[in-house]
């Protein structure tokens, strides 16, 4: 409800306090949450629904090592205390759905936050939402999400690189620029979006491409569709033509494997996704979607057997166009075009849970070229 979300009473006393706040030795986070719960949030701020998932930016420190930390330790209201100023940009209600690392991210997962986004966009609960998320898999919990829900509503994914305990933890900055993204009348129409590192980027085209830097997710081919900083929010690309595909009404995926090239290969691993009961396989292929002659083979058993076969590939920009070095008419297979492959897996498994089976069907919901 509207009287949920986190509006704090203006206390008497205010800039008094807020002097003190100013000169007194506390740390930094203790700090900004006095000053937050402070400020009222205006009753005509947007109401930013926050759902938190785990991932670094709630991850703590561990004595392990000096480096190591847990991921989905902190919990979404904490996360929230620790970042000032977020009341002057929308009123803000935190739930948490989970607290995992996102290599743990699932499919049931999934669906709660899409049942949960549905819920509060029909009631009219709230104008936009924020998830904060693990970055190993947002790319895939953002492509999932702006596949299954329509609404024009703004969706925003954001996280870390490093754990809320770090020195120079860039949690709180991503949180603040996801929120101030969220809370921008423009964001509205463009689907779901990862705010990280003052870029913004659509779900369609973002990855994880750096193992611990700040500046991780690339957007492939055009790059972000728009930049933000502490002032302003700029899109720079229209938005694009999103996929959709119901979500699945019981809730359940299929079997898709995700199966990576390399020189040298041999068709062991496609026969055995064959015999372990797969639907569909991805190949990570090599270069245009490329694959070796034996794997070529392998991949025909499997499209005879009733298997989607969709060829993606390892390389980062660039299309999968149909028919190029594979003769994907002869063979039966599909195209991702410029889905990578973690991507194509999610977009093939909701068409097979929602009976779209034909090789034909499911590349003209891949796309057939722009
Ligand atoms: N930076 C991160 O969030 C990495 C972490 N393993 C996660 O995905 O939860």
């Amino acid at each position: 409800m509207f009287s949920a979300y986190r509006e704090r009473r203006l206390l008497p006393f205010l800039s008094i306090i807020l002097g003190m706040a100013a000169v007194l030795p506390t740390p930094l986070h203790a700090n900004s949450r006095e000053v937050s719960g402070m400020v009222e949030a205006k009753a005509s701020l947007p109401r930013v629904l926050v759902l938190a998932t785990g991932g670094t930016i709630s991850g703590k420190a561990d004595t392990r090592s000096a480096i190591g930390y847990n991921a989905g330790a902190v919990t979404g209201e904490q996360l929230i205390a620790g970042v000032p100023g977020l009341e002057k940009l929308a009123r803000l209600k935190v739930e948490q759905i989970s607290n995992i690392p996102s290599q743990n991210m699932n499919s049931q997962v999934w669906f709660r936050l899409a049942e949960r986004i549905r819920a509060a966009f029909e009631k009219n609960e709230a104008d936009a939402v924020v998830i904060t998320h693990g970055t190993d898999t947002m790319e895939e919990t953002a492509f999932f999400l702006d596949t299954v829900i329509g609404n024009s509503k703004p969706i925003i994914l954001t996280g870390a690189m490093r754990p809320s305990t770090a020195i120079s933890a860039d949690g709180p900055a991503n949180m603040y620029e996801a929120v101030k993204v969220a809370a921008t009348p423009q964001t509205r129409g463009r689907g779901v979006l990862v705010v990280m590192d003052d870029a913004i980027h659509a779900a369609h085209w973002v990855s994880k491409t750096h193992t611990t830097a700040l500046e991780t997710f690339r957007s492939r081919d055009a790059g972000p569709v728009g930049s933000v900083d502490p002032a302003s929010v700029r899109f720079f690309a229209p938005a694009r033509a999103r996929i959709h595909v119901d979500l699945p009404q019981n809730h359940q995926l299929p079997r898709v494997e995700v199966i990576y090239a390399h020189a040298d290969m041999d068709a062991a691993q496609i026969d055995e996704a064959v015999k372990t009961g797969a639907r569909g396989i991805v190949v990570a292929g090599m270069g245009d979607g490329n694959v070796s002659e034996a794997a070529l083979a392998g991949l025909d058993r499997a499209v005879k057997a009733g298997i989607v076969v969709v060829r993606s590939s390892r390389v980062g920009d660039g299309y999968v166009n149909r028919n190029v070095e594979v003769d994907d008419d002869r063979h039966g297979l599909v195209a991702s075009l410029d889905l990578n492959p973690q991507k194509a897996r999610i977009l093939l498994q909701l068409l097979l849970a929602t009976d779209t089976t034909t090789p034909a069907d499911i590349q003209k919901a891949f796309g057939e070229g722009y």
